[in-house]
């Protein structure tokens, strides 16, 4: 597609790698990143003027899919009235309200402009409460760009094959220590050795940046407790599940209370956005109640509080969450259908509306070694087969894809039949 070369070539010039954030690039697939003009719903339009049915929904906000209109109306009536005040506003204390009531852990709030800065402010909040510095994560979630955090993560930063960024000082990787994703006996162990170093945990209650991985039975409970009996923080990255895999996020699902939640995408309605919360005594060691520094100047940006606000109400309808899942199913058993006619090995794992497509012989996929040791050409050229057929999956094979409310009987038939025509190439 000579039009869209041309664009990458203008978009290379002034921007490193023709790209925002390097996940777009259409590296951990090969060929050159799209480019799309417009949204309606579950599709998208490309700038050559081409439909695809978009199962990335910009990496995860888009749950009510593109343009929705009432949260379209939102953003236009509230940007009509001014942009930004600098100021507190109505909608911010409506948007605390609604989080706090929706995720009752979150007893206190605060917003910031992008996840990165939501987990950022959270290990910094733990490292203030407890006095500790060390924090623990696990090998292919993934955080933001967080200095402290890009030690062994997820998404691009293991599609780029570097999970361990240059630019991060020795000093402060020090204090992260990474262990197995759904490893319960390796927690416990490195708890006993050093839980009282320990300042906090930080997690993705269902992993979505090494694709998508939900966490074994006993797994999250595990961190709870040894979290409490070593007196750290537990740390829900709720970036990517909050409001998407139920309407109380990874924590109302699995039953697993923790101490600070991060969010992002979804309760931003397609707009930046960050945010975190938890408990009380904690939250009141922020600036300026407490000694813990944390600021933004476009945090609360009424904009996206409309955008966000528009977004909850509707994901409340009753049944929207349970809609969502079986979609979800659907459209993976129906690719694992067609993947066994094809003789392909292939297994799928669905969490509300995330899923995780593998081409492995494994037929449960729960630990980062199977994920990275699937069949990761051919999930390329399934990609680019799809791509052909008008069907936009995540351009990398460590990401989860993400349906909409958007996707219908349609847009799920339409995806089958792809996936058959490009499964019997690959058989
Ligand atoms: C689980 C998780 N945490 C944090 C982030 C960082 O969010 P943002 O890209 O808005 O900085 C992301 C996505 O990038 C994510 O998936
Ligand atoms: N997997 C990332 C976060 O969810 C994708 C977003 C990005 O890094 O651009």
């Amino acid at each position: 597609m000579p039009h869209t070369h041309e664009l990458f070539e203008a978009a290379s010039r002034h921007i490193p790698g023709g790209v925002n954030s390097p996940v777009r690039a259409f590296k951990g697939v090969g060929g050159e990143p799209m480019f799309f003009k417009r949204g309606e719903g579950a599709r998208m339009i490309s700038e050559s003027d081409r439909s695809y049915i978009d199962y990335v929904g910009s990496w995860g906000p888009l749950i009510l899919g593109h343009a929705n209109p009432k949260v379209v109306r939102a953003v236009q009536e509230t940007a009509a009235q001014g942009l930004s005040f600098g100021t507190p506003t109505v909608l911010e204390t409506r948007m605390a309200d609604k989080v706090c009531d929706l995720v009752p852990s979150m007893e206190m709030i605060r917003m910031v402009n992008s996840g990165t800065e939501a987990t950022m402010s959270a290990i910094r909040l733990a490292r203030g409460y407890t006095g500790r510095d060390k924090i623990v994560k696990f090998e292919g979630n993934f955080h933001g760009h967080v200095d402290s955090l890009l030690v062994k993560a997820g998404s691009g930063a293991l599609t780029f094959g570097s999970p361990s960024s240059p630019g991060v000082p020795a000093s402060l990787a020090e204090h992260t220590l990474t262990l197995t994703y759904n490893d319960a006996d390796g927690v416990r162990e490195l708890f006993e050795h050093m839980g009282g170093q320990i300042a906090g945990i930080i997690v993705e209650p269902v992993a979505g940046n090494m694709n998508c991985v939900p966490p074994e039975p006993g797994f999250l409970e595990t961190l709870r407790e040894v979290c409490d009996a070593h007196g750290s923080v537990l740390i829900f990255d709720e970036v990517m599940t909050g409001f998407r895999v139920a309407l109380g996020g990874a924590q109302q699902r699995y039953g697993t209370t923790p101490d600070l939640t991060c969010l992002g995408k979804v309760v931003g309605g397609g707009m930046p956005v960050g945010a975190f919360g938890g408990r009380r005594a904690i939250m009141e060691q922020l600036s300026p109640l407490g000694p813990v520094y944390q600021a933004g100047t476009l945090a609360g940006n009424p904009v996206t509080m409309a955008a966000g606000l528009a977004t909850l109400e509707q994901i409340e309808e009753p049944g929207f969450h349970e809609r969502l899942e079986n979609r979800a199913r659907e459209l993976a058993e129906g690719l694992e259908e067609r993947a066994r006619a094809h003789g392909i090995a292939m297994t799928t794992n669905v969490v509300g509306g995330m899923l995780g497509i593998f081409f492995t012989e494994d037929e449960q996929v729960t630990r980062y070694h199977q994920v990275v040791n699937s069949n990761l050409d051919r999930f390329r050229l399934f990609f680019h087969g799809m791509l052909n057929r008008g069907i936009y999956l995540a351009p990398a094979p460590f990401e989860a894809c993400f349906l909409s409310s958007a996707h219908g009987d349609a847009e799920i038939r339409e995806t089958l039949e792809a996936a058959d025509a490009t499964l019997a190439e690959l058989g």
